[in-house]
């Protein structure tokens, strides 16, 4: 296409910033994350990627570590990483992390236009019907889901609801408008890590080297991190 035959819905959409959250409790951040975030900053064309760890993630129990050392651990994994930003403003709110609050902070900053994605796992993706105002979601931003080694989308009829006619097929299709789309994607390097089996290793003694960054590793191990087995189960509402 020639830059003469662009009307003005594509230069638009070739102009508004594309902007990604890839929110999580990150008990520990790991390469699953790490990865799946450059490789969708790549695909998806971002401009910068929010990484926010809930302190109060809404549909699990209490995490092992405290928010501030969860998102310092974030902060020591990304470095020096082009495009992504360890985002720390669900620390600022109380009660549970809802990711609507969060796509409304970050649609007043950026603005009307901007292209906004939350991306998530196929796990997280399972239950989004049960999340705090779903609809709203869609009404804030676009939804990714990446495709996760070992956790095969339960689709249920509420979830199929939700989803209705909004599945584009490509990242191109996604970014005409500023939210409510969803795309499945599949990731060059699908990662098989969970921050559950890193934390069931470092509480035995086990290596976690290459499962997260060795930054992460040696943070976590300094501080003495992960070195017990309590992961409570009891709701979100003590400690934090
Ligand atoms: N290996 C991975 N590949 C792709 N997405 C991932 C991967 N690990 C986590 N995610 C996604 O990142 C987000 C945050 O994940 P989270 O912090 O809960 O990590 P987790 O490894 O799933 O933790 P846990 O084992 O404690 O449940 C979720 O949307 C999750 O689906
Ligand atoms: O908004 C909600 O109701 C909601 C429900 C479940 C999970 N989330 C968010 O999804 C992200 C991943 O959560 P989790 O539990 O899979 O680590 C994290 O940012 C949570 O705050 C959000």
């Amino acid at each position: 296409m020639t830059r003469s035959m662009i009307g003005p819905a594509e230069t638009e959409a070739a102009t508004a910033p594309r902007i990604g959250m890839l929110g999580g409790t990150f008990d520990p951040v790991h390469l699953g994350h790490l990865r799946s975030a450059v490789e969708l900053y790549e695909h998806l064309a971002l401009d910068r990627l929010h990484m926010i760890p809930a302190p109060q993630p809404p549909l699990r129990g209490r995490p092992q570590v405290a928010a501030e050392a969860r998102l310092s651990l974030l902060e020591a994994g990304i470095g020096d990483t082009p495009g992504l930003y360890a985002d720390g403003r669900e620390l600022k709110r109380a009660g549970p992390s809802y990711s609507a609050d969060t796509l409304a902070e970050l649609r007043a900053e950026y603005g009307d236009d901007a292209r906004l994605v939350m991306a998530l796992g196929e796990d997280a993706f399972s239950r989004l019907a049960d999340w705090h105002d779903p609809e709203r979601l869609f009404a804030l931003a676009h939804i990714v889901v990446i495709a996760r080694p070992g956790y095969p989308i339960a689709q249920t009829q509420r979830l199929g609801e939700l989803i209705g006619q909004r599945e584009v097929a490509d990242a191109s299709a996604l970014m005409q408008t500023p939210h409510g789309g969803l795309l499945r994607v599949t990731l060059p390097s699908r990662m098989a890590i969970s921050a559950t089996e890193i934390r069931r290793r470092l509480q035995q003694g086990e290596s976690v080297r290459y499962l997260l960054p060795e930054a992460v590793e040696r943070a976590a191990v300094a501080r003495q991190l992960y070195q017990t087995n309590d992961y409570p189960t009891d709701g979100c509402q003590a400690g934090e």
